[in-house]
């Protein structure tokens, strides 16, 4: 097995799913946002605010940059990693890449209590995740190689679903699109 990321909105359940997909897979759960944390030695949030989104965007990039050229593990990617084409190109030729699908809507409910997600910490968060939708939707699908609508599965029924595809998808070079819409 390859690196096999996550992709999808603050929220879509990258870091809850991968970590019950790691667990499935017995290998390690890396989240890219928690690896940047610990180079920078504080949050990303203070970050942000202190250097300004390019300068994180580097450091995310050449972050993803390494994580994809490492050991076999699941990996949790930043919301806005498909923002970078290199970020794309290299998710998608280096490993197999499942997009967690959300509407805006559904995200909204998750996160309105949530203070930690530094994107949505504005007055009208759901207009503010249909925004980044609408930006990233057809990125994240562009980086994909399968799609997962998230909107009524548990959280055991979606890891069920990637493990399904990725045996379905065996063989197949992580180059060529394997479109795979998986409705609950
Ligand atoms: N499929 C799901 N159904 C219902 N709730 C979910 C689902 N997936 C995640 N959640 C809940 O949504 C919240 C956000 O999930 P999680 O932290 O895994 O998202 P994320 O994609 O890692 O977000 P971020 O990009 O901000 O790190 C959590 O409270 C989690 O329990
Ligand atoms: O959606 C985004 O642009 C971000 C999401 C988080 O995972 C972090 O990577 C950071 O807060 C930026
Ligand atoms: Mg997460």
């Amino acid at each position: 097995m390859t690196t096999l990321a996550l992709i999808g909105l603050p929220g879509a359940g990258k870091s809850t799913v991968g970590r019950q997909l790691a667990r499935r897979l017995q290998v390690p759960f890396v989240d890219s946002d928690a690896v940047i944390e610990d180079r920078i030695g504080c949050t990303i949030r203070e970050f942000f605010e202190r250097e300004g989104e390019e300068a994180f965007r580097d450091l995310e990039e050449a972050v993803l940059d390494e994580l994809t050229q490492g050991p076999p593990c699941v990996l949790s990617t930043g919301g806005g990693a498909v923002l970078r084409p290199l970020n794309r190109q290299r998710l998608r030729a280096r490993g197999r890449v499942f997009y967690l699908r959300s509407t805006p809507e559904e995200l909204y409910r998750r996160l309105r209590h949530d203070r930690t997600r530094p994107l949505l910490q504005v007055a009208d968060p759901l207009q503010r995740l249909r925004d980044l939708y609408a930006v990233r939707d057809p990125l994240y699908r562009e980086t994909a190689h399968y799609v997962i609508e998230t909107g009524r599965p548990t959280v055991a029924t979606l890891v069920n679903m990637i493990l399904m595809q990725l045996e379905l998808g065996d063989g197949a070079p992580p180059s060529v699109p394997a479109q795979a819409q998986a409705h609950g």
